[in-house]
């Protein structure tokens, strides 16, 4: 449907122009009454929302929104967890070409006042509930619900020049610490996003009678990729409440309850229930696939994983923000037991991942380490008002560099094995140099995480006296089981090089984990110094 400008459409044609409004709500026209999205409420009744009573919702805030006037592209930060309220929201910005910028209600204010600052946002909205009393901002604000939008304060803008939303406008803005740790905004495009999410579901990874649970906050693009992958499929999306993620108990029994046959979620989600609760698992007989995404899967963990669901297949999603993802690789089952590594395969249909070596060559000899770039056109347009940085990652294609297409550089190391796959080594800048040697701290922890007493590990470098020192966190399987750490050290000693054998080894009761669920490493770096 052609937009007049005014944000009106001309019924009847097809959209043109990509627009994750129009993709998204897509099934609203084709099955009107179906569940897109489960609310679950403080007291866990769950409540279907409607494709129709989305699209209701959505236009809804359409309205109010467009009283404000506000220019394409100009940015609402949205402070809520994942619920039909925020799609409705980012459906609403969607239509209006307004950039959806999600935060969490845990992001401390610094950040987020760091956030709407170097935005300049026009508005920050939030769901209903406690607020944040001290916040210094002095912009426009907002609180919605399923009730409905209400302004508290309009922000001072120019009024709006009318031009259509192209695919070219922003969808979304994701904040990443990045590893540099100063926060960057990775800018997706509706063109971008709505190319990768037709690939994928293309690439059969859900069916619409799927319903698909989402554990990610929303300011981790996992969540944002479970909206696409449920709502661009026509299946129904469950979000899970972080108050059912605590416990391995009460997640079990929201899942069954929402009758849950994807779960989304990053490696650590399944810690507790492996290492509490193992028997629990059998009742999520419903569920048929896991994807998992954010980090390597500890193999262990994955093989007792794979285990308690027989016949669920278990999926490998990797890839960054700057591209949403880059593939998505079923495990085999059984994993075999030789195994050290594991498969990211092949990219998503559409998308092609290169090994490149520090000289610019392509690297297609199984077992060479190197850097992948990925080629492909749902790439971010960049980073938020930071031109250096993305010339950083966005770089001219080192295999056809004449042609000006620019590709995504990774900043990941992997090799490829003797069918071609490739295989996730670690970080480029999570390599460390230790006495001159290079190592691969997921290297060590994969080690540790070997020793028949030890659950789960991560290993960091702590300065010390001058030097960096390779220290490692552990988590017992036995959390009431003195640890004998000469025994820990001397099993590494077996199976590592010296200068990969950690200085110490600190028991903990859990590995630090990020607010979007991956190991910490800085963190852990603070606690086993402390420890020490
Ligand atoms: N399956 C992995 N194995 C191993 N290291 C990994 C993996 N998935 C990421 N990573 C790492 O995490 C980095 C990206 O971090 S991120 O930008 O925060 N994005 C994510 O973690 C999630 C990603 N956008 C996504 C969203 C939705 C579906 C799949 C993937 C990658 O460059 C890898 O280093």
């Amino acid at each position: 449907m052609q937009r007049t400008g005014q944000g009106e459409t001309v019924q009847g044609e097809e959209p043109t122009a990509d627009n994750l409004y129009d993709y998204l709500l897509a099934p609203a026209a084709r099955t009107p009454d179906k569940a897109a999205v489960v609310e679950a409420d403080e007291s866990g009744t769950l409540t279907d929302i409607s494709y129709r009573q989305l699209a209701a919702l959505a236009e809804q805030y359409t309205q109010t929104l467009e009283l404000l006037g506000l220019e394409v592209g100009e940015r609402i930060v949205v402070e809520a967890p994942s619920c039909a309220a925020a799609v409705a929201l980012l459906l609403a910005c969607s239509k209006l070409g307004l950039a959806f910028v999600p935060v969490s209600a845990q992001m401390p204010d610094n950040r987020l006042m760091t956030i709407l600052t170097s935005l300049d946002a026009a508005l920050y909205a939030r769901a209903h509930g406690p607020g944040r009393p001290e916040l210094p901002w002095a912009g426009g604000t907002a609180r919605f619900a399923l009730s409905g939008l209400s302004i508290d304060k309009a922000p001072a803008r120019p009024t709006r020049r009318r031009r259509n939303v192209l695919a070219l406008d922003t969808a979304y803005i994701i904040f990443t610490s990045g590893s540099s740790g100063r926060p960057k905004g990775v800018v997706m495009s509706h063109r971008a996003i709505v190319t990768f999410l037709r690939a994928v579901i293309a690439d059969q990874l859900v069916s619409q009678c799927d319903r698909i649970a989402s554990t990610s906050p929303l300011q981790f693009d996992f969540a944002l990729f479970g909206i696409g992958l449920a709502l661009g499929s026509g299946a129904t999306l469950v979000p899970v409440p972080r108050t059912c993620l605590d416990s391995p108990r009460r997640m079990v029994t929201f899942l069954r309850k929402a009758r849950v046959t994807q779960v989304h979620g990053v490696p650590s989600l399944w810690r507790p229930l492996l290492r509490h609760d193992a028997q629990l698992l059998k009742q999520l007989d419903q569920v048929r696939s896991v994807i998992f995404a954010g980090e390597s899967f500890p193999l262990a963990e994955l093989r007792r994983l794979q285990q308690m669901l027989p016949g669920t297949r278990l999926v490998n999603g990797y890839g960054a923000t700057e591209s949403m993802a880059a593939s998505f690789t079923e495990v085999p089952d059984p994993l075999p037991a030789h195994q050290r590594t594991l498969s990211i395969g092949h990219a998503h249909r559409g998308a092609e991942m290169i090994l490149v070596d520090s000289a610019g060559r392509a690297v297609t000899r199984p077992g060479v380490i190197a850097e992948i770039y990925l080629r492909s056109p749902a790439l971010f347009s960049g980073y938020w008002n930071d031109p250096a940085a993305t010339a950083q990652v966005l770089v001219p294609d080192p295999l056809q560099a004449r042609h000006g297409h620019t590709v995504l550089r990774t900043g990941d190391l992997a090799c490829l094995d003797e069918r071609g796959e490739l295989h996730f080594v670690g970080r480029a800048d999570a390599q460390v140099q230790i006495r001159g040697h290079r190592v691969e701290l997921g290297e060590v922890e994969s080690v540790l995480a070997q020793h028949p007493a030890i659950a789960s590990a991560a290993a960091t470098l702590v300065p010390r006296g001058g030097e960096h020192v390779l220290m490692a966190g552990i988590v017992l399987k036995d959390i009431t089981a003195p640890f004998d750490e000469p025994a820990a050290l001397a099993h590494c000693a077996r199976h590592l090089p010296a200068y990969m054998t950690p200085r110490r080894i600190r028991p903990l009761a859990d590995l630090p984990l990020t607010e979007n669920g991956k190991a910490d490493r800085a963190r852990l770096a603070r606690l086993v110094t402390t420890a020490a």
